[in-house]
């Protein structure tokens, strides 16, 4: 058994790991990291990246579908080749995993251990059965992995999780996706806009993550436009068979439907990875699920020298939250008994589905726990449906909710689907960080024509509803692009 004393040692070498090494650096050159899977990130090889290299292609076909709306006839048939599709989709995934190696690799050999580890106690780890470490300090940076209900196990290698689809060499032909959260979505759409036959089902009424009714309700209405999605669905049977999987269930008129397909795409959420870690050897606080608690602005848990950070903490398991929360977490561990808040950013996420759907700031169920009381919060929208840039590109359809505080006027957060919506949630999320008010954001330039002027007119509904502003919203005769 090799035996290591170290200032810093920190648990995990994907995006949070790699990130909290960095920033404890800076502190201290006594700091280890630890593997136990490949290098190379979840989101450069299971995640962010292939998922959106999936979707890429999908939109290609999406734009030839398409194009008859504007008097242009691509001629004869759209041939997809899977086999090219996957080609390109691993190639460029292989590239954006090099660049991570590449960084990796310019970490000294001395700092980096292989294997799995396990908290002996507050300060000692084990590595697999062949490293002892005591860490003045530690980083739990495991990442999460898929989770989905065990007697799903039943199915075999039918039953396939988002790691799998970027392993595949050609497109199926038939997926059934359960979950129509995040990956769900933009999988599930990517595949079927890439002749996949996709079914796709939830439960209870669930539509990525989303918690406005209105929204949620117009992204399952228009996503079902397209293929077949069951956000509420009663699945009787699901059992493997010789030709693949065989599901009976419940469609939207309680009708019985039979279907056979060849994977299950299970997309029903994530865990964090701090079930398998040896918790219970130590004095660490848990939450409900098994997590360390920590607090969000050092990263701290109930230990004072262990921190988390990335999907292990179970705070917003996204790529940017996870490069935030590593940077606070290792400077902390690096300085540590100094502690320092860091930045915590004001919360945004986009999914990449067509209509895009995105989240800024406070979620309508948080406002409405918050403020249904006293009705303290108004609701400014805008349907996509009319509105002029949007219309032009033939890309019409979209609701936006903006939320804002009466009496302040403060902007509080937004919920929408709609074309491109990534760069509105950009502009949200920067005046919520900045806590501006309704009417500052109305200061702000709108260029025109773009879709951005949707917003303006949710904005000016919702400055109407605190009395901030007129109440009628005059639209056509100065700006057409409303
Ligand atoms: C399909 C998909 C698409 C996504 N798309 C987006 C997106 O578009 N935008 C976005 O913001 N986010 C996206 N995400 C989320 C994003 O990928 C994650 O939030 C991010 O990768 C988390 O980084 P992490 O460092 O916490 O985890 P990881 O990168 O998973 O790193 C954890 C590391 O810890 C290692 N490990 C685990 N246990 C141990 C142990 N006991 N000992 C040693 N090592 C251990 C693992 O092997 C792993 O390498 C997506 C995720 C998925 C799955
Ligand atoms: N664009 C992005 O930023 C992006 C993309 C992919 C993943 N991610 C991250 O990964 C996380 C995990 O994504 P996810 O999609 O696995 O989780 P999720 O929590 O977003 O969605 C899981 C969905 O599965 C449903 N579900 C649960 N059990 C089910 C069952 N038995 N049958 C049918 N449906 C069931 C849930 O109701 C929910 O709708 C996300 O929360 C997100 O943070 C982000």
């Amino acid at each position: 058994m090799k035996r290591l004393q170290v200032d810093v040692a920190v648990i995990g070498g994907g995006t949070a790991g790699l990130g909290a090494y960095r920033a404890a650096k800076r502190f201290t050159p006594s700091v280890i990291m630890i593997e136990g899977g490949p290098y190379g990130t979840t989101c450069a090889r299971v995640g962010c990246m292939p998922s959106k290299l999936l979707i890429a292609a999908a939109e290609a076909v999406h734009h030839i579908e398409v194009a008859p709306g504007f008097g242009v006839h691509p001629q004869g048939e759209t041939r997809i080749d899977g086999k090219e599709v996957m080609d390109r989709v691993k190639r460029e995934r292989d590239r954006f995993v090099g660049f991570v190696l590449e960084g990796v690799g310019e970490i000294p050999q001395q700092d980096k251990i292989d294997g799995y580890a396990h908290f002996i106690d507050d300060n000692t780890l084990q590595v697999d059965d062949h490293t002892q470490i005591q860490a003045k300090r530690i980083v739990i940076a495991t990442g999460s992995r898929p989770s989905w209900p065990p007697h799903w196990n039943d199915l075999g290698d039918r039953l396939i999780i988002n790691d799998d689809v970027f392993n595949w060499n050609d497109l199926p032909t038939s997926v059934a996706v359960f979950g129509p959260g995040v990956i769900g979505l933009e999988l599930g759409q990517a595949l079927h806009r890439l002749g996949v036959k996709v079914t796709m089902f939830g439960v209870g009424g669930a539509v990525g993550p989303l918690t406005d009714g209105a929204i949620r309700q117009y992204a399952a209405d228009t996503l079902s436009k397209e293929f077949p999605l069951y956000p509420d669905a009663k699945v009787e049977l699901m059992e493997r068979r010789d030709n693949g999987v065989f599901i009976r269930y419940q469609d939207d008129q309680g009708q019985s439907q039979e279907i056979t397909v060849e994977y299950v795409l299970a997309a029903t959420g994530r865990r964090p990875n701090v079930d398998k870690i040896g918790l219970e050897n130590t004095s660490l606080e848990l939450d409900a699920r098994g997590v360390p608690t920590a607090d969000r602005l050092t990263m701290q848990t109930s230990v004072s020298h262990i921190f988390i950070a990335g999907d292990a903490s179970n705070q917003l398991p996204l790529l940017h939250e996870a490069s935030d929360q590593a940077r606070i977490a290792g400077e902390n561990a690096g300085s540590y008994p100094e502690i320092q808040p860091g930045l915590r950013r004001s919360a945004i996420s986009v999914v990449f589905s067509d209509p895009q759907i995105a989240m800024v700031g406070s979620t309508y169920r948080e406002l409405n726990q918050k403020f249904s009381a006293c009705g303290c919060f108004e609701i400014g929208e805008i349907s996509f449906e009319n509105q002029g840039r949007s219309r032009v590109m033939l890309r019409n359809k979209g609701l936006l909710h903006v939320y804002g505080e009466q009496g302040t006027g403060r902007f509080l957060g937004a919920e929408m689907i709609g074309p491109n919506v990534e760069h509105i949630a950009h502009l949200l999320a920067w005046a919520h960080q900045q806590q501006m008010t309704i009417s500052q954001m109305l200061d702000m330039p709108f260029y025109h024509p773009v879709i951005e002027e949707g917003l303006r007119t949710a904005l000016r509904d919702l400055n109407a509803k605190l009395r901030l502003g007129d109440d009628e919203i005059e639209r056509c005769q100065r700006c057409p692009g409303e």
